[in-house]
């Protein structure tokens, strides 16, 4: 607490320290809980010494043995134990300052701009005299407070008057031969004088001094002379004047304060002396403003620190598109804090622009929310789509469900849910409105249960067409393969009542779909012209080459080798082969020519469908097969070409089963005669009853008989002759080296005395050949 300040030193320049050295005497948050006071008077005159004993401040004093000016620019220094800034300024006539009398004029206006209480400090014998009371700086005092705080004051303060000040006499050195009160009175009766000299501004040449200044006086005994006396009476006035506010002469009064709050006390003072310095009009009240304005805009730029950071965890997550449910709290809770903050502190300051600034904070913070707002509503409507779809599609999935009620809840559900949580984030006192994205969930939401009829009805057609496909695969097959003049009307019939039966289901499920006439109509269209189709495929694949060729070649067979009670024919010699083949095969292309169209017998038994027009295709979209399908070229299945094709590949199989036949008939004449086999038996007899009767030979026969039969019935005869082939070949080839060896060695005995050479030589040629 003992450190002060140079507030404004020698050089006239203003300190940089002020504001960390307010911090530093724990004035920065005091508000309007402080004061300033700062003393005049000549050079040299206890000015300090007075300050320090009051106060208990620190300010330098004079040593008694050189007698030099001590106190040069302006001091500062915080009183002991009281919310109360002294400022020590450099004494009047100061005379190492020569004839710069200006700065005695600088540091009146300085210190006035800023205390409430100007100590008047004067020796005793002083008094009455113009120049040692100081009465040529009260001059000045007092027509500089009328262009500092009144010349304006209309403009700025149009509620309230302009502050007062105190003058506190302080006269020193008092013996007490005068009265305090006749001092008073001759002190009153001069600074009357001038202020009756002062010149006045326009309307205001009747003021009284009362109503701008109040008068103090107070004296102090000799300090050397009387130093008790001396302390117990700085010491009064130090409890009377500036610490017990109860106290009659308590000095410190609110009128008095310059309403400067300790925040903006730095600024205020710097902005003051600049003025001060540059000689320019120094109008308080503007300062004042001015001050206002910009402690406004710095304690809302604090706070909007506050506020940004307190966004950074949503900020991101909404802008890509994350729905945040806490959004709304947070944006009201960093809105508060801010506004909060920026009152605490702003509100000392010119209501005026204490307003203005709140109304544009708010405004920047609402400007800064909106984005925000804008993306979480975007998001909302985002999640209430998706969930909607959701929940429509798991609706749907059960088994019993009325569309027209699902959606109908459904939608009116997320509607309302959209509505709560945009209401959740919409700030009081914004013109932010959520109505738009509101109306376009509506349009929305109603797309997606159109979609969504419209899937169901796409995924009810499919599944008909499969039920049609198998149910349509099957008799088509049964039909085909049993070709009649009634083969067609028999597919016809089976299609139709399987028609109406997949239509009237389909009909039911699309009521329940909340499908109007029309789209039941476009659309059952579209399942009669997919069934045909598939029918269409049906009929094609069983009517396939090979597949009718094997159909053809079957029912050939069926009729050629099987007589008319279905009996397998065995071609006898005696058969008209010729006739039965020309029969049969007469029949099979004559059924041939059934498959040429899809031409029932019974005319009311033929299929037809609705033809798609503009009107069906603005309703469902259709496969281009179904777009472009012509129904009267399905009902050809065979081309010429194709028939005569087949005929003649059929009539290819039938001439091969035909020759098979008359082969049969041929083998069969070819065989033994009976008579040769009674010849045999006659001219045998006697060799048969000599094996008969002979057990061994009979035994033999037997045996080689058994083995004929297995041979002959297990079909082993291809590999016991293969085998015996084989047994052959190999007894060859060893009989062959016998041979050979035989040779070499009735050579080599013959020729006797033969090298060894020659008979390797001869054996080689032997193994050679
Ligand atoms: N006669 C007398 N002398 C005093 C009194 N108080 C202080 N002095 C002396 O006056 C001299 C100047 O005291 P300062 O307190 O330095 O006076 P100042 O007005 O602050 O001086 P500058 O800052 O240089 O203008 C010192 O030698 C003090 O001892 C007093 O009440 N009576």
């Amino acid at each position: 607490m003992g450190s002060r300040l140079h507030v404004v030193n020698e050089e006239k320049e203003f300190s940089s320290q002020l504001s960390p050295q307010l911090g530093e005497w724990g004035l920065s948050n005091a508000g309007f809980n402080y004061n300033v006071v700062s003393v005049f008077g000549s050079q040299s005159t206890g000015k300090s010494t007075l300050l320090n004993r009051l106060f208990g401040t620190t300010f330098d004093v004079m040593n008694e043995s050189q007698r030099r000016q001590t106190t040069k620019g302006i001091w500062m220094c915080k009183a002991k134990e009281i919310p109360l800034l002294v400022m020590d300024v450099e004494g009047t006539d100061g005379r190492e300052r020569g004839e710069d009398q200006d700065f005695e004029r600088k540091s009146a206006l300085f210190s006035l701009a800023a205390s409430s209480v100007l100590l008047i400090n004067m020796w005793e014998h002083q008094v009455g005299l113009y120049q040692g009371a100081n009465m040529g700086l009260l001059k000045t005092v007092m027509e500089v407070n009328f262009s500092m705080f009144i010349a304006n004051s209309q403009a700025s303060f149009p509620e309230s008057k302009p502050p007062k000040t105190l003058l506190l006499f302080v006269i020193r050195d008092h013996i007490g031969t005068t009265p305090l009160d006749n001092l008073r009175s001759t002190l009153t009766n001069d600074i009357e004088n001038i202020w009756n000299s002062v010149s006045k501004p326009e309307g205001l040449a009747k003021a009284d001094l009362s109503d701008y200044f109040d008068l103090g006086f107070v004296t102090l005994p000799h300090k050397l002379l009387q130093p008790d006396e001396f302390d117990h009476q700085t010491s009064t006035i130090r409890n009377d004047y500036f610490t017990k506010s109860t106290s009659g002469n308590y000095i410190l009064k609110p009128e008095y304060h310059r309403q400067i709050p300790a925040d903006g006390l730095s600024h205020y003072l710097q902005t003051i002396w600049d003025k001060v310095q540059n000689n320019k009009d120094l109008d308080v009240p503007t300062q004042q403003e001015l001050l206002a304005q910009y402690r406004c805009d710095e304690i809302a730029a604090e706070a909007l620190k506050v506020f940004h950071s307190r966004l950074i965890a949503v900020r991101k997550p909404v802008e890509v598109g994350k729905f945040v449910p806490e959004l709304g709290k947070v944006m009201r809770d960093s809105k508060k804090e801010a506004l909060d903050m920026f009152d605490s502190t702003a509100f000392r300051y010119t209501k005026t622009v204490y307003e203005k600034k709140r109304e544009e904070l708010t405004e920047t913070i609402s400007t800064t929310l909106s984005p925000l707002y804008i993306n979480q509503v975007k998001n909302l409507h985002k999640k209430a789509i998706d969930s909607y779809k959701k929940e429509l599609h798991a609706r749907l999935k059960s088994d019993s469900y009325d569309f027209s009620n699902v959606v109908k809840e459904s939608s009116i559900h997320h509607l309302q849910t959209f509505i709560d949580q945009a209401k959740e984030i919409t700030l009081a006192g914004t013109d932010w409105s959520y109505i738009e994205t509101l109306e376009q969930l509506k349009v929305d939401i109603d797309t997606v249960s159109a979609d969504c009829r419209s899937d169901e009805l796409i995924k009810l057609l499919n599944q008909l067409e499969r039920s049609i496909q198998k149910d349509a695969g099957e008799f088509v097959e049964v039909s085909l393969n049993n070709p009649d003049a009634e083969m067609w009307d028999k597919v016809l019939d089976r299609f139709n009542a399987l028609i109406e039966r997949s239509k009237t289901s389909y009909v039911t499920k699309a009521k329940r779909l909340n499908s109007t006439d029309q789209e039941i109509k476009a659309t059952t269209g579209s399942l009669l012209r997919r069934a045909w189709i598939s029918l269409r495929n049906k009929i094609e694949e069983q009517c396939s080459e090979s597949i009718l060729l094997f159909r053809l070649r079957t029912i050939f067979e069926d009729k050629f080798r099987y007589d008319d009670k279905g009996i397998p024919r065995v071609w006898r010699p005696t058969d008209d082969i010729e006739a039965i083949y020309a029969d049969a095969r007469e029949y099979t292309l004559q059924l041939l020519k059934l498959y040429r169209n899809i031409k029932p017998q019974d005319i009311n038994n033929l299929f037809t469908y609705p033809q798609l027009d503009d009107s069906v295709l603005d309703i469902i979209k259709v496969s281009d097969l179904e777009e472009s399908y012509n129904y009267e070229e399905s009902l050809q299945v065979l081309g010429e070409a194709k028939e005569a094709q087949l005929a003649g590949r059929f009539k290819k199989d039938a001439d091969a089963i035909y020759v098979e036949a008359k082969r049969s008939v041929v083998s069969s004449i070819s065989k033994i005669p009976l008579w040769f086999y009674v010849a045999l038996l006659i001219l045998g007899w006697n060799e048969l009853w000599a094996v008969l009767s002979n057990p061994l030979y009979l035994t033999l026969s037997i045996l080689g008989l058994v083995t004929a039969y297995f041979v002959y019935t297990l079909n082993l005869g291809g590999p016991i002759s293969t085998i015996l082939m084989t047994v052959g070949k190999e007894v060859n080839r060893i009989i062959v080296d016998k041979m050979i060896n035989i040779q070499n060695e009735a050579r080599n005995a013959a020729n006797g005395a033969a090298t060894p050479e020659a008979s390797s030589d001869v054996n080689k040629n032997a193994a050679a050949s």
